[in-house]
């Protein structure tokens, strides 16, 4: 089945965290059942990392048409016409126009059906914003090249899922202190209702539970502690009902992570990004999967960073991005 299915498409990420060992890993494991991927990367970088690991891997240059029949030879890499110049655990801002054309091209190879999927590795945000990059992250430059490539309004929204839990950060990526100002009724309403497409449409959930969380210790303990979940977060839930959907909350975001409370619902919405993140990768860090709904394509993504401080030793675990290309395979059937 997976022989007559286009490969999955896989980004380079940062070439100076771990990304390229860790696409080098998730080739080297392929045996293990993970489906075939290529990546736009440099193949010289690749080549590199691999012999300072001592890995004997063939890396073979093709485009995204000859990857799947590449694949059981070496790992297929697409070449970038950005160049990169980069040393393990050294990150540089000239490296981000090649970085950025890895995430493009992923995207165009997937619109042109070359890809079935795309699977990020992971960039560093603050090493592309001295770049001059703009968007917080790639949940939102994804959103982006899928506006413009498909020609249609997209709301990107990020989901960290693992067999044990799967949350939703209703705000991404802002400051702490910007997350209750950029909170709204609209915008609980529009990522709820794009994960409870999605939790149908993509993962099968016939009748998708959301668990929304509130923003203050006890979810405001009536007021006394804060008045958002009275003002915006529970009118936001009583529209998501009044359509039909199955919606609890606000909770208390401290005793909705335990067993449980897990077992009542199938994906928790927080209101802002460490709420839950952290549960998310305290439960399953080496499991949890990025996925970004909303889109007209399916992304994935391993949970963590860039990890600069083990990069090029070899010892990065290559669970999550495994789990990435698993997870990208299961959702493209
Ligand atoms: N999807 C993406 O592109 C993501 C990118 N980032 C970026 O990564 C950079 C570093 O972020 P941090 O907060 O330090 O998080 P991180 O996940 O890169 O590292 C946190 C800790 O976990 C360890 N770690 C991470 N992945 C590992 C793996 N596969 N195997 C073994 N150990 C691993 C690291 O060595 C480090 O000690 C930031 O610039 C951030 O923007 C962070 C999360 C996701
Ligand atoms: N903490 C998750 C994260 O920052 C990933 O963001 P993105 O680059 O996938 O948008």
């Amino acid at each position: 089945m997976t022989g007559r299915l286009p490969p999955l498409a896989m980004t380079m990420g940062d070439p100076a965290g771990i990304g390229p060992e860790l696409a080098l890993a998730a080739w080297r494991l392929r045996k293990e059942g993970g489906p075939p991927f290529f990546v736009l990367a440099a193949p010289a970088h690749l080549a590199a990392i691999a012999g300072r690991l001592g890995w004997d891997i063939a890396i073979v240059e093709t485009d995204p048409a000859g990857a799947a029949s590449a694949f059981e030879r070496g790992l297929p890499v697409v070449p970038l016409e950005a160049a990169v110049a980069a040393e393990p655990g050294r990150p540089a801002a000239g490296n981000a126009a090649a970085t950025l054309e890895s995430i493009e091209r992923a995207v165009a190879a997937t619109r042109a059906g070359d890809a079935r999927a795309v699977v990020t590795n992971p960039i560093a945000k603050a090493t592309l914003y001295e770049a001059g990059f703009r968007f917080p992250g790639h949940t939102e430059y994804l959103g982006a090249l899928a506006a413009a490539a498909w020609g249609e309004t997209v709301f990107p929204v990020m989901m960290i899922w693992s067999e044990a839990l799967a949350v939703v950060p209703v705000t991404i990526h802002v400051a702490l202190a910007e997350a209750p100002k950029a909170l709204t009724r609209e915008l609980i309403v529009a990522t709820a209702r794009i994960v409870a497409r999605d939790l149908k449409a993509r993962f099968g959930v016939a009748r998708p539970r959301l668990a929304v969380a509130g923003l203050n210790p006890h979810a405001g303990e009536g007021g006394a502690m804060g008045r958002e979940e009275i003002t915006i977060i529970a009118p936001a839930l009583e529209i998501l009902r009044a359509e039909g959907l199955d919606v609890a909350g606000p909770l208390p975001a401290d005793t909705m992570f335990h067993a449980a409370a897990r077992a009542r619902y199938d994906v928790a919405l927080t209101m802002y990004h460490d709420q839950g993140l952290i549960p998310a990768k305290t439960l399953a860090f080496d499991e949890g999967v990025n996925v970004t709904l909303g889109l007209p394509f399916v992304r994935t993504s391993p949970d963590h960073g860039t990890a600069f401080d083990i990069a090029g030793r070899g010892v990065a675990n290559p669970t999550s991005l495994i789990a990435a290309l698993r997870l990208a395979d299961r959702l493209t059937r």
